[in-house]
């Protein structure tokens, strides 16, 4: 089994588990399940930066990142930096995030937040919007076209944005459907962890003009995107950049400065 597959046996296990313990009910009852939520779509088109900006304390490719920041300071941060949303990890197993990550940053600031989790179930879904999200992430890979197609219209029904993201054309055609509102390229394979910005390169032509492009992954440079740039992205999703220095917000803020000067 590659980690990829552990990652979603052991979330399917978690997600079950949960369903015993809270019901649906009670994350519908939740007071975030009545705001009104932010389009990261409308805000990445307006916007001159397209910088995603994610909370990851550590990874399975990376191990440890980040484990002395709070979650209020680097949100603020990226706020304060010019980011036009933040991604928070809420995996707690592989990634050391949690729903309070997501719930701490929604109390801290006021731009589009994507859950970023391993999303197998509607159940969670309703969890993202307990908790303060306005976007969730769909992985092409761990879903088949029939679950992407019942997962992005539950999202939507319920105005989150859906960010659909995929590694190869494969995924990519599997995937296409009016219920996505951002595709995503992950320029890392999740199975193997290479990093190759050459695969955003490669299948942006395939992603039609409908979908916001989102590059994701390994971007550790403002020369990167100005490389991804003539490929019609949009939104760059940056983790591990900010996060592996002591003040993520202001790494964040040199970095969009000097991308946008
Ligand atoms: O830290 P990076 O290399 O800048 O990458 C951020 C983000 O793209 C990455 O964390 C990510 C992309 N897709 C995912 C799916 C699950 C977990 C994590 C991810």
């Amino acid at each position: 089994m590659n980690i990829l597959d552990k990652i979603v046996v052991d979330k399917r296990k978690e997600v079950a588990l949960k369903k015993s313990i809270i019901p649906a009910s009670q994350l519908e009852a939740s007071i975030l399940f009545e705001r009104t939520t932010f389009s990261l779509v409308d805000t990445l088109r307006n916007s001159t930066s397209g910088i995603i900006a994610e909370h990851k304390r550590r990874s399975p490719s990376r191990s440890v990142i980040n484990q002395n920041n709070s979650v209020y300071d680097v949100a603020q941060g990226y706020e304060k930096a010019g980011a036009c949303g933040m991604s928070v990890l809420t995996d707690g197993k592989y990634f050391g995030g949690s729903l309070d990550d997501l719930l701490l940053a929604r109390a801290s600031v006021q731009m589009p937040l994507l859950r970023k989790e391993f999303v197998v179930d509607e159940y969670q879904i309703l969890e993202a919007k307990a908790y303060g999200a306005d976007v969730i992430l769909l992985i092409a890979s761990i879903l088949t076209r029939e679950q992407i197609k019942a997962l992005s219209q539950f999202a939507q029904s319920l105005a989150l944005n859906v960010l659909l993201e995929v590694h190869n054309e494969e995924e990519l055609h599997k995937s296409i459907m009016p219920s996505l509102d951002l595709l995503g390229v992950n320029n890392r394979n999740l199975k193997t962890f290479e990093v190759s910005l050459d695969t955003s390169k490669t299948l942006s032509a395939l992603i039609p003009d409908d979908f916001v492009k989102v590059s994701e992954s390994g971007i550790s440079s403002v020369d990167a995107i100005k490389e991804l740039l003539p490929y019609g992205y949009q939104g760059f999703l940056i983790g591990e950049n900010f996060m592996k220095t002591d003040d993520p917000g202001e790494s964040a803020t040199q970095f969009i400065k000097q991308l946008t000067s």
